[in-house]
């Protein structure tokens, strides 16, 4: 007998418990999915899960995770490039031919790199515009999850989030700089490169080099890991150019600088680029100017360009305009990249390649 008289059929108490019951499975099964879920991603209940990054709706981006997921993509392909070459089983092969005659040349380190890098980025950044040299194989998808964590260098150097559009970004992957040097195993001119560009201005730039682990990042109005050299020679100065697609760019050279000027023949716009600054690699020559005349892609020197640029440098075409990372895949204004130098003033000494016949 209950108090005041009421009396409780079982019936009725059981009704009430299934009740109570269902109330309380409603209010926790999502909680509980949510969990779960976060769990079998690798997330971190509380600090986000592993997967799409930025904003939920993915309208906006953050620099900042774009460019730690940059390094971590440059280390991942670069890990496949180095596996294969190291195989030796290259699976060399011709994409056909570059407009100067010379073999495009594509190998499983391409390939695979390309795979890791574009995947990487892509799951983590669904809603932004990625370019890269090869062809990516929907077929062959692979989800790759970010563990969502910045790394330290990063942190210490950007200490805020930055915020963008996604709409107004477009990253430009390289899997495998200097393909001909590395069918030739000549390791040390190899990188894999990310560019970030918004509204197609170069931001932020990851260059690594997969057999030295060496990894030169920088974000323009951000940080860097990398600095310039305290001097360089603009009187004569030390032009680094293509090994494999030079063109004219030696007599372009000796023109403009005079017969003491020394050239340095190199594989890779990665490694050119890293000859003008201040890398503690061992096998990095150093150089004080690049200058390449032929036709080039944007996914060989967006990362380059967006490094020079936070550091203060240039990367221009020969005839002094900036490049714009949206659009089409190719250059066809040749390269003149300088840092801590009168830009203009060395685009004013060059010769008009197209009066010279120098292209
Ligand atoms: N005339 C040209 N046509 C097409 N690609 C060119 C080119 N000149 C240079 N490149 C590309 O730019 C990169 C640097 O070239 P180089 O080592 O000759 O300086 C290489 O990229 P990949 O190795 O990624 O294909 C190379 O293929
Ligand atoms: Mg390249």
């Amino acid at each position: 007998m209950a108090p005041m008289g009421i009396r409780l059929s079982p019936l009725g108490v059981a009704v009430f418990c299934l009740l109570g019951l269902g109330v309380l499975y409603h209010l926790y099964s999502g909680f509980l999915a949510g969990r779960f879920s976060l769990f079998s991603l690798g997330g971190e209940p509380g600090g986000g899960a592993a997967g799409p990054a930025g904003a939920a709706d993915g309208a906006t981006v953050d620099l900042r995770e774009m460019l730690a997921v940059s390094v971590l993509a440059a280390v991942r392909g670069g890990e496949e490039v180095r596996r294969v070459r190291e195989s030796n089983v290259l699976h060399e092969k011709s994409k056909g031919k570059t407009r100067e005659g010379a073999e495009d040349k594509m190998t499983s380190g391409d390939v695979l790199s390309n795979r890791k890098m574009f995947y990487l980025l892509k799951t983590t950044f669904p809603t932004v515009q990625i370019n890269t040299e090869e062809h990516v194989d929907a077929t062959d998808q692979e989800v790759i999850l970010w563990d969502r964590k910045i790394p330290e260098d990063i942190l210490k150097e950007i200490a805020a989030p930055k915020e963008v559009p996604a709409e107004s970004v477009t990253v430009w992957i390289d899997p495998l700089d200097a393909t001909q040097e590395y069918t030739e195993d000549l390791r040390k001119y190899v990188t894999t490169m990310v560019c970030v560009a918004v509204n197609g201005k170069p931001v932020l730039g990851v260059i690594h080099k997969p057999f030295s682990k060496y990894t030169a990042w920088a974000m323009v109005d951000g940080g860097s890991n990398v600095k310039a050299r305290t001097s360089y020679n603009e009187k004569t100065p030390r032009i680094v150019v293509s090994r494999s697609h030079s063109g004219m760019v030696k007599q372009v050279a000796l023109q403009t600088f005079g017969n003491q000027t020394t050239i340095i023949p190199a594989g890779g716009a990665g490694y050119k680029v890293l000859a003008l600054l201040d890398v503690p690699d061992k096998s990095q020559e150093k150089a004080d100017l690049y200058i390449h005349v032929t036709y080039i892609k944007k996914w060989d020197i967006c990362a380059g360009n967006a490094i020079l640029k936070a550091l203060g440098g240039h990367m221009t075409t020969l005839s002094g305009e900036e490049i714009s990372y949206t659009g089409s895949d190719g250059i066809e204004g040749g390269l003149l990249a300088s840092i801590s130098m009168n830009h203009q003033a060395l685009v004013r000494k060059l010769p008009d390649l197209e009066k010279t016949g120098h292209k």
